[in-house]
């Protein structure tokens, strides 16, 4: 495991100690201790079912919406605790925003689908601005700049999924967390969002599912392998196997479950 003596708590801006997490009574994963780096991008790679989108949902917590789910341990958010009684879960959602796998605009136009969030969210400022903003940060600008009445369901998927990045990054979060995020897009697109990304750790944190190991090598500091063993109840439990640069987790990884996971012998 890295050294994470070295890293102040304001280098940190996600913190996960001892992490388990339950639907129902079953145990999904355990024990994941991890820290995210303030601007850098994270991948979450492993076998399927092996809880890498239940972790990454605990960290805004999304999980909250599934009433089966229950988290155990603790996370930090920049040294707080993010399941402390005081917080109030959609603002945590607001700082740590979130891009699903399938592109999701609302049946709006362009503009609005930029504009409503940040809207209800109170912004003061001049929308205009924050809209054109928002859309260069995340590479669509260009794309839609004449279009802004039309609906952004009139884009392509690759243009969609950049519009939810939009979307996202205009309620001005610190963390985004991206789940497969290119899972329904064509390589040209793929590659648009991946240097989308490269652009946004910049200004802000990333943590990107994918099952995409290419993508994962090209685009991410650090990399976090997950893989699930059976448990004596005839199920499967997540675990974290293995977390450190990225460059080490595909040329020189410690554990040879990850050996085998990234040069593609099983999964
Ligand atoms: N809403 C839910 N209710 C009950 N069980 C769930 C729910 N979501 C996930 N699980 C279970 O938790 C375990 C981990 O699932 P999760 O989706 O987090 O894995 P994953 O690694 O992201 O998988 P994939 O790569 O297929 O998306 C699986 O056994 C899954 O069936």
């Amino acid at each position: 495991m890295l050294n994470t003596q070295a890293l102040t708590s304001t280098d940190v801006a996600l913190r996960a100690e001892n992490l388990n997490v339950y639907y129902g009574s079953t145990l999904a994963v355990r024990n994941v201790d991890l820290h995210i780096p303030r601007n850098e991008i994270i991948a979450f790679i492993g076998p399927s079912g092996c809880g890498k989108s239940t972790v990454l949902r605990c960290f805004n917590r999304m999980n909250d919406l599934i009433a089966s789910c229950r988290v155990e341990g603790k996370i930090t958010f920049h040294g707080s605790d993010i399941y402390a009684k005081q917080v109030d879960a959609v603002e945590l959602r607001r700082r740590i925003g979130m891009v699903f796998q399938k592109p999701n605009p609302f049946p709006k136009s362009i503009y609005e689908n930029v504009a409503w969030g940040a809207r209800i969210n109170g912004y003061q400022g001049d929308m205009d601005e924050l809209v054109e903003t928002s859309l260069r940060k995340a590479a669509v600008w260009d794309e839609v700049k004449d279009k802004l009445k039309q609906s952004g369901l009139s884009l392509s998927g690759g243009q969609q999924q950049r519009l939810c990045i939009a979307r996202t990054i205009a309620i001005q979060p610190d963390v985004i967390l991206m789940d497969e995020p290119c899972s329904a897009l064509d390589p040209i697109s793929t590659i648009k969002i991946e240097e989308t990304m490269q652009q946004l750790k910049q200004d802000y944190t990333i943590i990107v599912v994918t099952h995409n190991m290419q993508q994962a090598s090209r685009v991410s500091d650090r990399t976090a392998f997950y893989n699930a063993e059976a448990t004596d109840k005839g199920g499967k439990v997540g675990y974290l196997v293995e977390y450190d640069h990225t460059e080490v987790m595909f040329n020189n990884p410690r554990e040879q479950f990850t050996r085998d996971y990234v040069s593609g012998r099983f999964g």
